[in-house]
């Protein structure tokens, strides 16, 4: 309905509401509603086969999971209306942008490459070591590609810049770059466009404590159970235990309070300079968890400060 399609649009999005099979049907509006079927002549049936294999690629696992790329997607798609990128970027740029949040989690095992690496494993040595987790996502995201026959060499190549953008490791590196170009952003400087198009996936992956809440804390049980997985294997095989995943040290807020302040505020807060119109509330209370990001569409259309800051 006219209705849902609105609030798809919109960080409020309760995705809990939502069987995977309508999460397919949400998917393809997403597609459909900026105009990619028509811009790029997509055949419908193709984007269901593109979908469907996208589907059968994620894991059922706690949190890297099918529902968790459905809801960076969605965050990537309310952020394109919201920031009404679709009048400042190129179509082929959104189209990147929503895709490489379809397929960035693609094959997600619930280990992450710290373990990939300390324990040696497959993809750690096939990618030596350098962000062996998103080089797979997008090694299986070009896979399906070239089997629904989606796949471009122009395409492909942004598309591995955006997937490997979300690897935490790169966080200070991608966050510096982009506010030493935030004072003379320029929507027609390429490399401002795909440093912009980094720091939109990274904030729709992280994005969920910016969520109501009670579409949040579900989303925090689901991580805390996948990092408490992956320690309680890491002490078992004798590797080496990241202090944020050890159900002995870590409690939901001691989880939180530092990754909102330090990760997630700083990331928010540097887009919403270049776009006014995402306010973005810090927690009133240090011990208040809570982010409050207050989309607000400025009518007519969000602006950001200048389109050539
Ligand atoms: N402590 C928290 N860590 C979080 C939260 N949301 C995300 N994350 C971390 O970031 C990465 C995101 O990358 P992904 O591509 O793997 O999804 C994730 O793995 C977590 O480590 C959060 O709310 N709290
Ligand atoms: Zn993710």
């Amino acid at each position: 309905s006219e209705e849902v399609r609105q609030y798809l649009k919109t960080p409020t999005f309760d995705n809990w509401q939502w069987e995977d099979a309508e999460i397919m049907v949400l998917l393809q509006v997403m597609y459909t509603d900026l105009d990619f079927i028509a811009t790029f002549r997509i055949e419908p049936e193709v984007l269901q086969q593109f979908l469907f294999e996208v589907y059968r690629r994620y894991n059922n696992i706690p949190f890297h999971n099918f529902k968790h790329c459905f809801c960076v997607t969605q965050m990537m798609y309310g952020l394109i209306w919201l920031t009404d990128l679709r009048r400042k970027m190129d179509a082929i740029d959104l189209l990147i942008m929503l895709t490489s949040a379809v397929c960035h989690d693609l094959d997600h095992a619930g280990y992450n490459n710290a373990y990939q690496i300390n324990a040696r494993t497959e993809l750690a040595l096939r990618y030596n070591d350098i962000s062996p987790l998103e080089n797979h996502h997008c090694a299986v995201a070009f896979e399906i590609l070239e089997r629904v026959r989606l796949k471009t060499d122009l395409l492909a190549r942004r598309l591995w810049l955006c997937i490997l953008a979300t690897d935490m490791t790169r966080h200070n590196e991608i966050l510096n770059k982009f506010k030493s170009i935030l004072g003379g952003f320029d929507f027609s400087n390429k490399e401002h466009k795909d440093l912009l198009m980094m720091i939109l996936i990274k904030v729709s992956d992280i994005s969920n404590e910016a969520r109501p809440m009670e579409v949040a804390e579900p989303w925090l049980d689901c991580l805390l159970q996948e990092f408490f997985n992956q320690s309680d294997v890491e002490k078992l095989e004798g590797l080496p235990v990241s202090p944020f995943m050890d159900r002995d040290k870590v409690t939901k807020p001691s989880s939180q309070i530092g990754f909102i302040r330090f990760v997630l505020l700083p990331l928010f807060i540097e887009l919403a300079n270049l776009f006014p119109c995402l306010e973005v509330r810090k927690p009133p209370q240090p011990h208040d968890r809570r982010l409050s990001l207050n989309l607000v569409v400025v009518p007519p259309s969000c602006s950001s400060t200048s389109s050539t800051r």
